[in-house]
């Protein structure tokens, strides 16, 4: 039996949660929220779905009781505030750092051997918090932004090529922030062939901007930060461990020397499995793509060195 408790019942968890059990990710989903009957709520109203939508997924809510939680495979956190216009993700971490590092001893206090995919932001840092305040293995934790920000890359590039966004490929690496992210541009491909053959510099370009700012741009029409892609990157995360499908995914994991970078978490391009992020692969950036990576990763430690300062290290 599969299970994965999914901690926050709010706009993330809960399409996270909706998408794992429509895709039949695990046996049984546990959706875990501190606001009475919200959960229950959202878990029953999912559940209701299941004969229109033909899946045998359990979804089970639950009011903070963290004992019904007790032996996930996998655990996702999602539980914090989500920024509003205007505001970076870093300036939640005063917040969220309490929230993430609280849920983080609870989850592991029942289940010791889960892998915990981190999704409350700002996500690299949190990551970081999980992994320095739980001493857990490192393959065992997981921010899971690269998914989501290469998957709005391949959709601004498939509208640039007016192509389906199921036949071009792109990864984006780095930080999880406005100005940390690393669209890697030249290695996008359509059918397998480089983008540049198809579009101009410019407009690559106005693509690896777009994706940047893609956060921002959701947050700015909808008056709080996106949902759908972010909770559908998440439970595709939670299903390549669940199925160990070794797929190749760019995640946000701590590193000691990939990439040039050591007590860190950030996005590289990891394999995952049945426990977690398996391995790193070196994708052999040029000195340009080195060059950011190393700039994202100086913004990062700056807002993990944050972390000492409100004590939450
Ligand atoms: N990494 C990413 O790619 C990504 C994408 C989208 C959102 N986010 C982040 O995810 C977080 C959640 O976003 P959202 O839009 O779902 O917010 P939301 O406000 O809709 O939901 C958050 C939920 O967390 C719950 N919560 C708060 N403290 C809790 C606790 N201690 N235990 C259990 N539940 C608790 C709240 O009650 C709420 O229901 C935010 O920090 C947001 O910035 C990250
Ligand atoms: O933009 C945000 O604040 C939420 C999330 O990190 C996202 O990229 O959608």
């Amino acid at each position: 039996m599969s299970k994965v408790t999914v901690v926050g019942a709010g706009n993330v968890g809960a399409t996270c949660a909706n998408v794992l059990a429509f895709k039949e990710v695990a046996d049984e989903i546990v959706l875990l929220d501190i606001k009475q009957g919200v959960s229950e709520g959202k878990a029953l109203d999912m559940m209701q779905t299941a004969t229109l939508l033909g899946f045998d997924s359990k979804v089970i809510g639950v009011t903070n009781d963290y004992a019904k939680t007790e032996g996930s495979d996998v655990v996702v956190i999602t539980s914090g505030i989500p920024r509003k216009p205007g505001m970076t993700r870093e300036e939640l971490i005063g917040v969220n750092a309490g929230i993430v590092k609280s849920v983080a001893e609870n989850v592991l206090a029942h289940s010791p051997n889960a892998v915990i995919i981190c999704v409350s932001n700002p996500m690299d840092t949190m990551t970081y918090l999980i992994k320095k305040a739980t001493n857990l293995p490192k393959n065992r934790i997981i921010g899971m932004g690269g998914a989501l920000d290469s998957s709005r890359f391949k959709c601004y590039l498939s509208q640039a090529l007016n192509a389906n966004p199921n036949e071009v490929e792109g990864v984006v690496i780095g930080g999880h922030g406005d100005t940390t992210m690393i669209p890697l541009t030249r290695l996008a491909t359509y059918k397998g062939v480089p983008v540049s053959q198809f579009l101009d510099a410019d407009t690559l370009a106005k693509v690896a901007a777009d994706t940047m700012v893609g956060g921002a741009t959701l947050t700015g029409l909808l008056g709080t930060s996106a949902w759908y892609a972010p909770g559908a990157a998440a439970a595709f995360v939670v299903e390549s461990i669940i199925h160990d499908q070794k797929k190749l995914v760019p995640c946000s994991v701590y590193l000691e020397g990939e990439y040039g970078e050591s007590d860190i978490c950030i996005g590289v391009p990891v394999i995952l499995g049945r426990n977690g992020w398996e391995k790193v692969v070196d994708f052999k950036l040029n000195a340009e793509e080195k060059a950011a990576f190393e700039k994202s990763a100086a913004a990062v430690h700056k807002t993990n060195s944050v972390l000492k300062e409100i004590n939450a290290l």
